[in-house]
């Protein structure tokens, strides 16, 4: 397998808290990543680090040349007094072809929606247009930060098994950070579980077991990942990895070291 993507020993301080300390992380062709942690446990500078738009202090993250990446973000903040049509908002940044703005558009289906100025859409419908614009490059990874945490839980459902058939059908790796870990177990390959480093990372079933991950999430979460898990739960330790060096209380402190 090729790595597409690998943060190498990532450190970022701030005010002498420890942001991420030492996390490392890789990503295979066709990998399917989901990072997960508690409210500031440093996701979302993982994914700022990773996709360049901050630096960290210590370490690097080394990308396949020429590596074409899609981002989504948590949410778009339509601007009411800017009214952009959807069609219009695809083509600002990207140079796509209007077959290929048409084929994606049909594929996150928002073909109905392509003449709708953007402020007049549901939560759900704008992160399906944040989806479609990371697509039209046709990338080879896809990182997303938190792409239903404002959806209702109909709308995450219906989210997710979208991704779930882009992941499918293309010829796509993803990286994800996501909270509703019960409703992406079953398309994740591999867990990481972030809190300021990594506390552990695997399957996602193995994952939900570890004594780290109970720690953080406590045992009602592991049991309700565990009713997740009942259909595929098998033995995969050989393919699971930990990060037992350490020693330290989840609970309270953030600086590691
Ligand atoms: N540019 C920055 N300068 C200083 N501190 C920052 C900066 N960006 C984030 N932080 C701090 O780093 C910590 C981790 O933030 P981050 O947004 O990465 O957490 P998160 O795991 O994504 O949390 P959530 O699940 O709540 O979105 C927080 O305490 C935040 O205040």
């Amino acid at each position: 397998m090729t790595a597409l993507l690998s943060a190498e020993n990532l450190f970022v301080i701030r005010d002498g808290d420890e942001i991420l300390s030492d996390v490392s992380l890789s990503l295979d062709d066709r990998g399917f990543v989901t990072i997960i942690g508690p409210n500031g446990a440093g996701k979302s500078m993982l994914l700022k680090c990773i996709m360049g738009f901050y630096k960290p202090d210590r370490g690097q993250v080394v990308r396949k040349k020429g590596l074409r990446v899609g981002y989504v973000p948590q949410r778009l903040v339509a601007d009411h007094t800017i009214p952009v049509r959807v069609r219009r908002f695809l083509s600002l940044r990207k140079k796509a072809s209007k077959e290929t703005l048409e084929q994606v558009a049909e594929e996150t289906g928002i073909t109905e929606l392509l003449e709708q100025p953007l402020h007049v859409l549901s939560g759900g419908e704008l992160q399906r247009v944040l989806l479609a614009r990371a697509l039209l490059d046709d990338p080879e990874l896809l990182v997303l930060d938190e792409p239903a945490q404002n959806l209702d839980v109909t709308g995450q459902l219906a989210f997710y098994k979208l991704l779930d058939r882009i992941y499918a059908e293309r010829q796509v790796s993803i990286l994800m950070v996501s909270h509703d870990l019960h409703l992406v177990m079953s398309s994740t390959k591999q867990v990481v579980c972030l809190y300021h480093h990594v506390c552990c990372s695997g399957e996602p079933h193995m994952v939900t077991r570890d004594p780290e991950f109970i720690s953080l999430f406590g045992n009602d979460m592991a049991k309700l990942m565990a009713v997740y898990n009942h259909s595929h739960d098998h033995d995969h330790d050989h393919e699971h990895s930990h990060n037992h060096d350490h020693n330290h209380d989840h609970h309270g402190v953030r600086s590691h070291g």
